[in-house]
């Protein structure tokens, strides 16, 4: 299975508005893709898409080569991790960190009647370690911080060895030096030999780290640029994505964005 994710001329409308229009997007095993739009732009509604908890109204989906409508999706989503902010109002505050991590072998939030096994803390710990948290093992929720509960979330992300995992603005809301810190253990996740493909969805261009080869831009529900990421996030397409003139330079094969004078 080489394909991860295919979509099909998809579209998705709500009340009498088209939220995604013809979506074509081929994602391979061994790429790492970006996603940017604007608020509002659909990012969102694509990953739900990808997710099956919303049907496109035209179109088909593929995800890990398996074709919607003719699978059950629930054995589906346990080969998907999805880490998105939304989890995070849903932890306990009072919860162990190793056991937010262990959870995700559940697709649960934390530990209720689940019954992990010592094998299972291992693989969370494990896991932890990689993720440059492994120091939190023993604490509670909420002694961490924003940057740390992030990783929490990946981690708890991983623990079920997903061949696809889903990063939705996983740096909202962290200082500089947090936002760094988790880009680059993102990064190192991405060279490990088992690292799942991996869909970064962010509002910020210089979050585009040298994993993330290809690019999707999205614009009002529309593909507006997909490919390589050098050749999308140049100054001439992002002036025209955004409709104002910006200039993009590239450093250490990052894209760092400002406004022209
Ligand atoms: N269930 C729904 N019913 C009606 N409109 C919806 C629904 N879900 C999303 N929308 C609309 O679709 C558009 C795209 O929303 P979506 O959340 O996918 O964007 P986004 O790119 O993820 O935005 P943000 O960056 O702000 O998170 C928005 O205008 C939103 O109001």
């Amino acid at each position: 299975m080489t394909s991860v994710i295919d979509l099909h001329d998809v579209s998705w409308r709500r009340q009498q508005e088209n939220i995604l229009s013809d979506i074509n997007w081929h994602v391979e095993k061994g790429e790492h893709w970006a996603v940017l739009g604007l608020n509002g732009s659909g990012k969102t509604s694509l990953l739900n898409i990808v997710t099956g908890y919303s049907w496109p109204t035209a179109g088909q989906v593929r995800v890990l080569g398996q074709p919607f409508g003719k699978i059950d999706i629930r054995t589906l989503r346990k080969s998907i991790g999805w880490v998105s902010s939304s989890l995070q109002s849903r932890i306990k505050e009072t919860e162990l960190t190793e056991d937010i991590v262990v959870s995700g072998k559940y697709a649960s939030i934390g530990l209720a009647f689940e019954e992990p096994a010592e094998a299972d803390f291992e693989k969370a710990f494990r896991i932890m370690e990689q993720i440059r948290c492994g120091y939190l093992i023993g604490r509670t929720y909420q002694t961490c911080s924003q940057g740390e509960r992030q990783k929490l979330l990946i981690a708890r992300g991983l623990m079920a060895s997903p061949d696809l995992l889903l990063l939705d603005e996983s740096t909202s809301g962290l200082d500089f030096i947090a936002r760094e810190e988790l880009l680059s253990t993102i990064q190192k996740l991405t060279e490990q030999a088992d690292a799942p493909t991996i869909i970064f969805v962010t509002h910020h261009i210089e979050e585009v780290l040298p994993a993330f080869s290809r690019t999707l831009l999205l614009r009002e529900g529309s593909v507006f640029a997909k490919g390589s990421s050098e050749t999308i996030l140049t100054t001439d397409n992002l002036s025209r994505f955004y409709g104002m003139p910006v200039n993009v330079e590239w450093h250490r094969n990052r894209p760092w964005i400002t406004l022209q004078d």
